[in-house]
């Protein structure tokens, strides 16, 4: 057992301290931030680490731990100081020692017995022999001191469990008794010991995170090719790393390295090699893909939606990695500044690093309390850290909550097979796009969903059509409420439906009462929790996406409701559309919904019989063809190679046009089934040429 000081109580000095009484030693740990001093002696911690306050709580309880922030009180009867201050990173890269050197000075000025100072801050080669310089230019002592490296290699979310499972503990000293003596204080841990001298020991720290980070680069540039060439970097990584002299570990593609560490390192690693003259390409390379690395996600948006102004975009992680709540150099920081820049709307969550994230962030991000709340009514998720609350979140309630279910995963947290069960368009990192459509070479051509919800928006973005849109919403449970309350009829359609198939209608007579109409099924249900679940059991499977519409009371002739399907079309490279053909389509007797038609009639004829007034037949025609015109016009921008588009319009009874359905694959079959085929006819040719 041995009496010894820590110097800084951050992720090093902390985990060190705890541990190193955990086996037996007497530790007092000192930090110059009297707060934090103040929490630690109260059992509380500034950082999250998990186990790591219980560890601490019961060896303060034993005695064998205590903090103070007076170097004097810490060095007096200590034989062993660690130094584990921050080296942070300078602006040219280079680590900044000045934490390191005070420290050197503070030794000097207050140990009082012959002691082994051992570093444990990660620093540049020859920096230890420049801590024993100073401690001897400033010592008013006469005592002996023994200078060791032992550099760290614990990993922030899981540092105890690596403290007491490390692969080895690097000793590098040029004297074998301190070195014995440093060997024996960490006995305990039965972890191999390599002794080296000073600068190799100082070397091997960034090496090794130099290598990791090349390991990450070099499977994310991989990632990149395998977009290309259309493999899955996923089943490339299991296959290398089986060779064992690759090895399986840190080969997981994503969004880059974050963290304190090894951005940090890796800079400073250039810059030591750069003032011998000696250029590490090979690390310039790793760093400058890191931070391409980095805003990926921003570019793959970009790329899926042409511009992201006015999108409103989820962020879910802002911990450079899980289990922790440092951001220091985390993605989120990176990514999310750039999609402000863009003009892109930003809600954010993650379920520790919040209060630091606030710190750094602009003001313009809307933190969440949970992932729903985050995820509500955006059109796109980004994925930034795997947390395991973010790998278990039900993918359903992205289809249910989102305007549009689209997921930029940076670290690729769903399985393709699982995505595939739902109607989301899913973009990872080295993995084939899910609901997107891929070109024959392979390239990804962002495609636009064809869903219900999808057009609506897309419809709605234009402010001459939107008032002819009936209010829709995507289906939930408090959508559904919602719509409840400012409708007493709704109607509920599959996104994803064709020809009617799922469609019901949901009418309240009083605020628990209930009717569903399915075809002909009349149902009623009491209360609106159970009208949610039994939506959910018999008609809306939470596995794909619905809308609700508010419901429209359509002009009727003998009490069956009327719509009218509008077929526009334009020639092939012509941007010119024109309406091709139109007819009035009267539902069957007791139907709610017209694709079961008893009868097709021309508009004209419809109109004149309904109860509409007959003289509004011209101009209730033109407008019918100007917003048809205008909504094939709309979605031209996004369905580019669209020829053919078929709308499902209403006229209310008041008179009202209504844009019920746009229809990209229109069944015209309808058009031969009435006396004059004149339309029928138009429709083919066009459709040819
Ligand atoms: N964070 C990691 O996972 C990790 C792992 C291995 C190595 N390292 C290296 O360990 C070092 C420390 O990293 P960290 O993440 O623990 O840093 P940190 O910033 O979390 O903590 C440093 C602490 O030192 C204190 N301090 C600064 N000057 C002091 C002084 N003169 N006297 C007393 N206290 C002082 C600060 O108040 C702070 O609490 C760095 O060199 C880092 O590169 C970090
Ligand atoms: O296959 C991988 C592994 C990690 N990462 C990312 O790399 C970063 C760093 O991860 P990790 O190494 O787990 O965390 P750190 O706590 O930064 O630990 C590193 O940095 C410490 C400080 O030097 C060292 O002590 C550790 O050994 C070293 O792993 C994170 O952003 C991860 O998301 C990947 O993208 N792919």
């Amino acid at each position: 057992m041995r009496n010894v000081a820590i110097v800084g109580t951050g992720y090093v000095g902390l985990v060190t301290g705890v541990c190193l009484s955990e086996i037996g030693h007497n530790v007092i740990c000192i930090d110059i931030d009297q707060e934090k001093v103040k929490k630690l002696k109260a059992g509380k911690l500034s950082i999250f680490e998990p186990n790591l306050e219980e560890l601490m709580i019961t060896n303060i309880e034993r005695g064998r731990l205590s903090f103070t922030s007076d170097h004097a009180e810490g060095f007096k009867d200590s034989e062993v100081i660690y130094i584990a201050v921050g080296t942070p990173q300078k602006t040219d890269g280079s680590a900044d020692l000045t934490h390191i050197e005070q420290v050197a000075v503070q030794i000097a000025l207050h140990a009082k017995r012959d002691v082994i100072v051992v570093t444990k801050s990660t620093v540049p080669v020859g920096t230890n022999e420049r801590i024993k310089e100073i401690i001897h230019e400033y010592l008013v002592s006469d005592i002996k001191i023994d200078i060791v490296s032992n550099p760290e290699f614990l990993r922030e979310g899981s540092a105890i469990h690596d403290t007491f499972n490390g692969d080895r503990i690097v000793i590098g000293a040029e004297c074998e008794h301190a070195a014995t003596i440093i060997e024996e204080i960490n006995k305990p841990f039965q972890i191999p010991v390599y002794k080296t001298d000073i600068r190799s020991a100082e070397m091997i720290k960034y090496a090794s995170n130099a290598f990791l980070a090349t390991k990450i680069s070099f499977i994310n540039e991989i990632a990149t090719i395998c977009e290309h060439v259309g493999a899955n970097v996923e089943d490339v990584a299991i296959g290398m790393g089986q060779d064992s002299r690759i090895g399986t570990k840190f080969l997981k593609a994503g969004i880059g390295y974050g963290g304190s560490c090894f951005p940090k390192d890796t800079n400073a690693l250039y810059q030591i090699a750069g003032h011998k003259d000696y250029s590490f390409h090979l690390l310039k390379t790793v760093i400058d893909v890191n931070n391409k690395q980095q805003t990926l996600l921003v570019d793959k948006a970009k790329k899926r939606f042409g511009f992201l102004k006015g999108k409103k975009i989820a962020v879910l992680g802002l911990a450079f990695k899980p289990n922790t709540d440092d951001i220091r150099e985390a993605a989120s920081i990176f990514i999310i500044n750039r999609l402000i820049a863009e003009g892109a709307g930003v809600t954010a969550y993650d379920p520790i690093a919040v209060k630091k994230a606030e710190r750094v962030l602009r003001p313009e991000v809307q933190f969440m309390s949970n992932i729903e709340k985050a995820i509500h009514g955006t059109d796109a998720v980004f994925i930034v850290t795997e947390w395991r609350e973010i790998i278990d979140f039900p993918l359903k309630k992205y289809v249910e909550l989102m305007n549009r279910p689209i997921i930029f995963d940076g670290r690729n947290c769903y399985s393709l097979n699982e995505m595939k069960k739902f109607p989301i368009e899913y973009y990872s990192i080295g993995r084939p796009i899910i609901n997107g459509k891929t070109t024959n070479k392979g390239d990804t051509h962002m495609s636009v969903s064809v869903g219900k919800w999808t057009k609506y928006k897309l419809i709605l973005e234009n402010e001459n059509l939107a008032p002819y849109l009936p209010e829709t919403k995507l289906f939930s449970e408090g959508s559904l409420w919602k719509m409840m309350d400012l409708h007493s009829e709704i109607m509920i359609k599959p996104s994803f439906g064709h020809k009617g198939k799922g469609v019901i209608q949901v009418t309240s007579s009083d605020e628990e009462k209930f009717e569903i109409q399915a075809g002909l099924n009349k149902t009623t249900i009491y209360g609106k929790k159970p009208l949610f679940k039994y939506l959910r059991e018999n008609h809306c499977s939470p596995k794909r996406q619905y809308i609700i519409q508010r419901w429209i009371s359509l002009a009727k002739i003998d009490d069956s409701p009327i719509d009218i399907r509008v077929i526009v079309q334009r020639k092939r490279n012509s941007s010119e559309w024109i309406v091709t053909g139109k007819l009035a389509k009267i539902a069957r007797d007791g139907f709610i919904i017209t694709s079961a038609a008893k009868e097709l009639v021309p508009v004209e004829e419809a109109i004149e019989r309904s109860s509409l007034n007959s003289q509004l037949i011209q101009k209730l025609i033109f407008e019918l063809d100007q917003v048809s015109l205008n909504t094939a016009r709309q979605l031209e921008k996004y369905y580019t190679k669209s020829r053919l588009i078929g709308l499902d319009m209403g006229i209310d009874q008041e008179g009202k046009i209504w844009i019920i359905e746009a229809n990209l694959t229109p069944n015209i079959a309808m058009f031969n089934k009435v006396e004059d085929k004149s339309d029928y006819e138009t429709i083919k040719s066009y459709r040819k040429g």
